[in-house]
């Protein structure tokens, strides 16, 4: 993995009068981390503020070394993000092409452009689908396009928010399977505890703060724990 960091320093955060984040300070630099919580906790703001999606009301987000709030292109560089629901970041109406247009930027010749996009989606087991309109997709399928689509910008950090809520489990286990591949830093928000047990570190968020911070086991049993209370 390359050497990345993410750092938050005195974030809070509010929606109106709703506190939504509270003196969240981390250091985060292990490669795999997870993130839990409840409904409303506060993840989802926490990771969009990864990429500068949402700005702190105070405090400072810093993205390898970069304040987000000053260099937001960068960091949108250096941090992928993907959502629950890949409809929301397929752009182009065959699968070939959304990839063609990420990788519109780094590669000019049109020719070059398409045989790399082919290989990304032989990469990504998408072989086969180059032509296929891409809502013609399965939902595992889409979310496996999305990823390709942001992976090759190249990200250093890939944050995801809840990828696989609307995957069966043998999709899920599949992009389990293609994130464990991937060499990026890799945050993910899950209410599937079970794709994060092999995870570094283990984050849980209640009421806007990190209320746990751990391997997984001792997190993921102390969130047990607290939801059944
Ligand atoms: N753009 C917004 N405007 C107003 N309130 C918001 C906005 N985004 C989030 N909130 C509120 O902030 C709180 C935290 O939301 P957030 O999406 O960060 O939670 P979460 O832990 O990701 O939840 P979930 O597990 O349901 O996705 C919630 O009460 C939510 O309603």
């Amino acid at each position: 993995m390359p050497d990345t960091s993410i750092v938050f320093d005195g974030v809070e955060h509010s929606f109106g009068d709703r506190r939504v984040l509270r003196g969240i300070d981390l250091n985060l630099t292990q490669r795999r981390i997870g993130i839990v919580g409840a409904n409303g906790s506060g993840k989802s703001t926490l990771a969009r503020m990864i990429n500068g999606l949402i700005l702190p009301d105070s405090g400072t987000v810093t993205v390898n070394g970069r304040d987000v709030r000053k260099n937001k292109r960068q960091v949108r560089r250096d941090v992928g993000f993907i959502f629950s629901d890949p409809d929301r970041q397929i752009i182009m109406p065959t699968v070939v092409e959304d990839i063609e247009l990420s990788l519109s930027r780094s590669v000019k010749d049109k020719a070059v452009r398409h045989t790399k996009a082919l290989q990304v989606l032989t990469d990504f087991g998408l072989d086969g689908h180059a032509d296929q309109p891409a809502h013609q997709l399965s939902g595992g399928q889409k979310q496996l396009l999305a990823l390709a689509s942001v992976m090759v910008l190249g990200p250093s950090i890939l944050v995801a928010d809840e990828p696989t809520t609307m995957l069966d489990l043998r999709n899920t286990l599949m992009l389990r399977d293609v994130f464990a591949g991937l060499d990026e830093q890799l945050i993910v928000l899950s209410h599937d505890l079970d794709i994060l047990t092999d995870y570094d570190r283990i984050l849980v968020i209640d009421d806007g703060q990190v209320v746990a911070d751990d391997e997984p086991a001792a997190a993921l049993s102390f969130y047990r724990k607290s939801m059944s209370r």
